[in-house]
């Protein structure tokens, strides 16, 4: 099925800013998906062919979950089914989405990112989008609203690639996902009007590099929306945790926001503006019914100053820049 979704990509990239780069995007992604690790992949793949196919849904445009409304009314075995399908892609990190009566409950409330994003975005009109690290493309398909001329995901997690594959049977914004990380794109490959890079830069070992990647796929005047953990302090202040960090593994660099924004800064980015800054509170991520693992509240002090390692608590900048 990533071939497919590939072939689709690639027809949707004719005639757009991508073209040209379309035989480096096919040449990389044939080789990611030629070395997939199957795993639960045909499980979850099964889930994704079991899904009704139902009438014609458009997706409304409101604040609060990505809501898909279908012309018909759903039969019950059809509601039983898309519920029983969409609840055999567990665990759901990104959402809520509501599809007909179906409300699936995910980890996050991506909503709450979404408003404080929905500020920070660039005019989008008929421009290239590129999305780091996009999950299961809950922001993609909110930012379809917009009217885009492509939109483009990377995200290397395989069951986020199929919960999208899953709501966008249904919701049809067009846009799309590729099961790549950000170091199979090439250097340079400067056609992206916007890029995104939300709750990436602290998995990357070399946060300058990444920073310089997200710059190198833009032209002159695009748009950086970058979105990262940091932590209150100084220029001179970073956090590098020992271990984990909330439980995550794979955590780097923390750095204060104006650390941050002086590698922006020396790294030739223009007008940084710093958007928006929040605590990440339980109401924002939490265990449910549709993601039944530990999450944030566990991952806290009981008082919620610490994370269980004895660090700050999560903290999130969102900045918006331009090369
Ligand atoms: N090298 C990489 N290249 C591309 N993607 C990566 C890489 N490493 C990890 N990822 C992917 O980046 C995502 C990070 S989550 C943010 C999701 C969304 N952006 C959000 O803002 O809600 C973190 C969070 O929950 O905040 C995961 O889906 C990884 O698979």
């Amino acid at each position: 099925m990533f071939q497919e979704k590939l072939n689709l990509f690639l027809q949707a990239a004719v005639g757009t800013a991508l073209e040209e780069q379309a035989a480096v995007i096919r040449s990389v992604t044939e080789q990611v998906i030629a070395n997939i690790n199957q795993g639960d992949l045909p499980r979850w793949q099964d889930a994704h062919q079991s899904l009704p196919d139902l009438s014609p849904a458009t997706v409304d445009p409101d604040q609060g979950p990505l809501t898909v409304r279908f012309s018909r009314p759903l039969s019950v075995e059809q509601q039983h089914n898309l519920e029983a399908g969409l609840r055999a892609l567990h665990p759901w990190r990104k959402g809520p989405f509501k599809l007909a009566e179906c409300f699936v409950d995910a980890e996050w409330r991506s909503d709450f990112k979404w408003n404080r994003l929905a500020n920070a975005l660039p005019d989008l009109n008929h421009k290239t989008v590129l999305d780091v690290g996009c999950g299961n493309g809950y922001y993609l398909m909110k930012m379809a609203a917009l009217n885009p001329g492509l939109l483009l995901g990377i995200e290397p997690g395989l069951l986020h690639n199929v919960q999208f594959w899953s709501v966008e049977k249904y919701a049809n914004t067009g846009a799309h996902i590729l099961p790549l990380k950000i170091q199979d794109l090439p250097q340079h490959m400067a056609c992206f009007d916007v890029v995104l890079s939300m709750g990436v830069l602290y998995h990357r070992k070399s946060p300058i590099a990444h920073i310089e990647h997200l710059r190198s796929l833009l032209p002159r005047g695009g748009t950086l929306i970058l979105e990262t953990l940091i932590i209150d302090g100084d220029e001179q202040t970073c956090l590098v945790p020992q271990g984990r960090y909330a439980q995550m593994r794979n955590v780097w660099f923390l750095p204060s926001v104006a650390m941050l924004t002086n590698w922006l800064a020396k790294l030739g980015m223009r007008h940084i503006e710093v958007i928006d800054v929040s605590l990440t509170t339980t109401a924002e991520q939490r265990s449910t019914d549709w993601m039944r693992f530990h999450s944030l509240p566990q991952f806290l002090t009981a008082d919620e100053q610490h994370t269980v390692e004895g660090h700050p608590p999560p903290k999130r900048v969102l900045i918006r820049c331009q090369h």
